[in-house]
């Protein structure tokens, strides 16, 4: 054994640090403060004390975590605050306008008709699509199904091979997956270490029989935005289509389909202040773009998805495209100068803090950042009075860290460190001010914890020992 003698010394505080899903639970109750403590062991089946509170003071408890107050909410990729004026354009259709725009034979039904028929419109503006290329859907993951598996089924015949990246959304890849299950070929494409895709990689995974390339158009995780114009520009050549899940991208940068060569793209509400549960799906009309249908019934969408279109939600979709179209620009340039205010707050009072992800292809509003020698789980449970998404295993169903940043080849330990703050429309400087505070907080507190972080300042390269084995 090498481990150095000051690392021997520190060797019996480590097991506190390296929980691994929910082993150190001791750490993150040490870690939380006293208003927030929380304790993994009390399951989600704990009968909860109060729970509610609607804002303000007041004691929360859920999921057997104590947090005085609702959290600060920066988790603007998990989903947004609906946009008032969106709920505005929405109430009537639920209310006196009730009626079901299938229904032809009174004004009920064509005023609803007309209704998501302007809501259409409004979608496809965003996107530089004709309205009869847009389709509602139920959200995102419902247009990505349809595009993955509904294309590939289609063409089933001449086409067995799909190209896409590791770090899609679940869905995507769980698409490609049962696709390869009926005995299509997928292949994963890796990214670079800023997460973006290495367009001759992809250029050269393309064969004759490649029948789709998938490549979202910003990341959930990361944010980083993909070359979507030289990938459409590729696909074009190449003579294959090109879908995008644009989920984290519509209203946030600039989308134009025709001049990103996008076939398919994929589209949620919820993600744009507008109403959850509604989605849209970009199928090209020139040349046409042919898929399988998910769903039998009615034929409504022109037979491409079944089911009565709800009208509030979609009516909801067009608002929040339409408010984004105008205000695109706006909110972008106050959420740069937020991430900013965010980082340089962080940085400027801690060190060893990456972020996960190109700086410059990235939409501003998300900031993924890894803290060396700090424990996820630690550094979230002491972080509960803000809302805010973390790519470590203790967070998720999975052993693993975030697949996204793996993919990027970020290490296990600084995988397991990352935080995602979202930051959109309605958060304001206060709010950042105070999460930088929590943050600079937690990590000074968990680093003096640390004794890996006592070593790296001590000047040892931890890469270099070799731990004991009990
Ligand atoms: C990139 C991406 N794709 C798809 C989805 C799924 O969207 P929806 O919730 O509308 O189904 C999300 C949302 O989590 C997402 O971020
Ligand atoms: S498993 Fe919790 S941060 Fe690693």
């Amino acid at each position: 054994m090498s481990t150095s003698s000051s690392s021997r010394v520190l060797l019996g505080r480590l097991p506190l640090l390296f929980c691994r899903r929910r082993l150190s639970t001791a750490a993150a109750a040490a870690a939380a403060p006293a208003s927030a403590s929380a304790s993994a062991s009390e399951g989600e089946g704990k009968k909860e004390e109060e729970v509610g509170g609607g804002g303000g003071g007041g004691v929360i408890s859920m999921k057997g975590v104590r947090i005085s107050g609702r959290p600060l909410y920066l988790d603007m990729q998990a989903t947004t605050p609906v946009d008032p004026r969106v709920l505005d354009a929405m109430l009537p259709f639920y209310l006196s306008r009730f009626g079901n725009p299938h229904s032809r034979t009174h004004l009920y039904g064509w005023e609803s008709d007309a209704a998501v028929e302007a809501a259409r419109a409004q979608v496809a503006a965003l996107i530089g699509a004709d309205p009869k290329e847009v389709f509602f859907t139920s959200g995102a993951t419902e247009s990505n199904n349809i595009s993955v598996k509904g294309l590939m089924r289609f063409h089933r015949d001449r086409k067995r091979h799909v190209v896409t990246t590791q770090t899609e959304h679940k869905c995507v890849l769980d698409s490609c997956r049962w696709l390869q299950q009926e005995g299509f070929e997928v292949t994963y494409l890796p990214v670079r270490p800023d997460g973006l895709v290495d367009l001759d990689a992809l250029a050269a995974a393309i064969r004759p029989d490649t029948g789709l390339v998938s490549v979202m158009a910003v990341n959930n995780e990361i944010g980083v935005v993909q070359p979507l114009e030289d990938i459409g520009c590729i696909c074009r050549d190449k003579g294959v289509p090109f879908h995008t899940d644009a989920a984290q991208a519509l209203g946030k940068i600039p989308i134009d389909v025709a001049r990103m060569g996008v076939a398919l793209m994929s589209l949620s509400g919820h993600k744009i202040y507008g109403p959850k549960g509604v989605g849209a799906l970009y199928l090209r009309r020139r040349p046409r773009v042919r898929v399988e249908p998910q769903m039998s019934g009615g034929g409504q969408e022109r037979g491409i998805r079944s089911g009565t279109v709800p009208t509030p939600l979609a009516v909801g979709m067009g608002a929040a495209c339409e408010i984004a179209a105008r205000e695109m620009d706006y909110d972008n340039r106050r959420i740069a100068a937020l991430q900013a205010r965010l980082l340089e707050g962080i940085r400027s009072r801690v060190d060893d803090v990456v972020v996960n992800g190109s700086v410059e292809h990235r939409y501003p509003g998300n900031l993924n950042l890894s803290f060396a020698y700090v424990e996820g789980e630690s550094l979230l449970m002491g972080l509960k009075e803000v809302a805010v998404s973390s790519g470590s295993a203790c967070t998720s169903a999975s052993l693993e860290p975030s697949y996204v940043l793996r993919a990027l080849g970020v290490d296990e330990d600084m995988a397991h460190t990352s935080i995602r703050f979202g930051i959109g429309r309605f958060t304001t400087e206060a709010e950042i001010d105070r999460a930088v505070e929590l943050t600079v907080q937690q990590v000074r507190k968990l680093r003096e914890m640390s004794p890996l972080y006592e070593m790296a300042k001590a000047g040892i390269d931890l890469k270099s020992i070799q731990w004991a084995q009990h």
